[in-house]
């Protein structure tokens, strides 16, 4: 019994697709950085998937990812639109801000873990005077870092939003497979459908070794963006072994199945926890991640018995994550360990 199952679903190792395309691309010498055929079909795969010619790039870690893409929408005497718990405010270590020579994060509130577009305008129109950073972007996780998923309705009404104030829409999509999953729209309506110029589309902890993808709506944000990469120390020499379990995972679905499951996994997490006496949700289960309220003699005691989880991240509450690689046996272990702590 794995006691990090539920830490986080970068947790997990390798999904069986992806490790299978990453074995198939260890073949012997090819380009590197980025001429090889992997990189191709990956890419090829990613347009397919989005019904559109975007321009698609390989990046280490979800961080780079969002910093890099982020400054690449504003400059440096611009400010950025977040939900207070985001990621890219609370966990990348000051990432967007310094990639971006400075640009300010301003943090709004809003249900959920969600932006809301009240949320936004009031902030966008708070200080319009030359001493304040001029907002230029906007940027959502979805599914959010609370577990929980803008409706299609919501990001559409932030993308027009947007268009309309002038701001860029980027998308924090570590856990983009687990809104897909759970909303069932597709990829190219969730995103540039709805008026989202690039997303931050996670590979980690979809079960892939490492590697992210920055995919581009906007042609025109993503010129120089590799220079931006290479700049980053986020230019893969080998870029075969990211780019290749992308190509597993997308082809014949394993990307939507795999979320799916670690979405299901939650809810019966979730469903499990909320029927035991003082422990309640936090928040919605609508994706992967499942927050809950728990009495602290109840936690310490799962701390005690090897459980692995965080209490920080949203309000405060005990965070149990369910990935690809999450079973029926990990759920019902925790869930007979909270109620014998009871
Ligand atoms: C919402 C969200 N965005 C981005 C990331 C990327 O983080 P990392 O740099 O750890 O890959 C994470 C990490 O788990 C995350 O939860
Ligand atoms: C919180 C930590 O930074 C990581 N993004 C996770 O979700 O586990």
């Amino acid at each position: 019994m794995q006691k990090t199952a539920f830490a986080s679903d970068n947790t997990s190792g390798i999904c069986p697709e992806a490790l299978e395309s990453f074995i198939a691309a260890n073949t012997s010498n090819v380009a590197s950085y980025g001429n090889d055929e992997w990189t191709r079909r990956a890419c090829d795969a990613i347009r397919d998937l989005f019904q559109t010619d975007c321009d698609v790039f390989f990046v280490f870690n979800g961080t780079a990812a969002n910093s890099l893409a982020l400054a690449s929408l504003v400059q440096s005497y611009h400010s950025i639109v977040c939900h207070k718990l985001s990621h890219v405010e609370t966990d990348e270590c000051g990432g967007p801000e310094f990639f971006s020579n400075g640009t300010k994060l301003l943090l709004a509130e809003g249900e959920d873990g969600k932006l809301d577009v009240d949320g936004i305008a009031r902030l966008v129109a708070a200080r319009t005077d030359i001493h304040y950073p001029k907002p230029r972007a906007v940027t959502i996780t979805q599914s959010t870092e609370v577990g929980t998923v803008y409706a299609l309705e919501e990001v559409k009404a932030i993308g027009a939003a947007c268009r309309e104030m002038g701001l860029a829409f980027h998308m924090d999509g570590a856990r983009f497979a687990n809104a897909v999953a759970h909303l069932g729209v597709s990829p190219a309506e969730l995103t540039w459908k709805a008026g989202v110029d690039v997303l931050s589309f996670g590979g980690t902890k979809m079960g892939m070794p490492v590697g992210e993808a920055v995919v581009f709506f906007n042609h025109q944000l993503a010129q120089d963006f590799a220079y931006r990469c290479k700049q980053a120390g986020q230019l893969a020499s080998k870029m075969r072994f990211l780019a290749a379990p992308w190509v597993g995972m997308l082809q014949n679905n394993a990307w939507l199945t795999r979320a799916g499951h670690a979405n299901a996994m939650a809810t019966r997490l979730s469903d499990a926890l909320a029927a035991l006496p003082g422990v309640s949700l936090m928040f919605p289960t609508q994706a992967n991640a499942v927050f809950v309220n728990l009495p602290a003699h109840v936690a310490q005691a799962l701390k005690d018995k090897g459980w692995a989880f965080y209490s920080f991240i949203g309000a405060g509450g005990a965070r149990f994550v369910c990935s690809w690689s999450t079973t029926l046996e990990d759920v019902d272990a925790l869930v007979a360990d909270v109620k014998s702590g009871l």
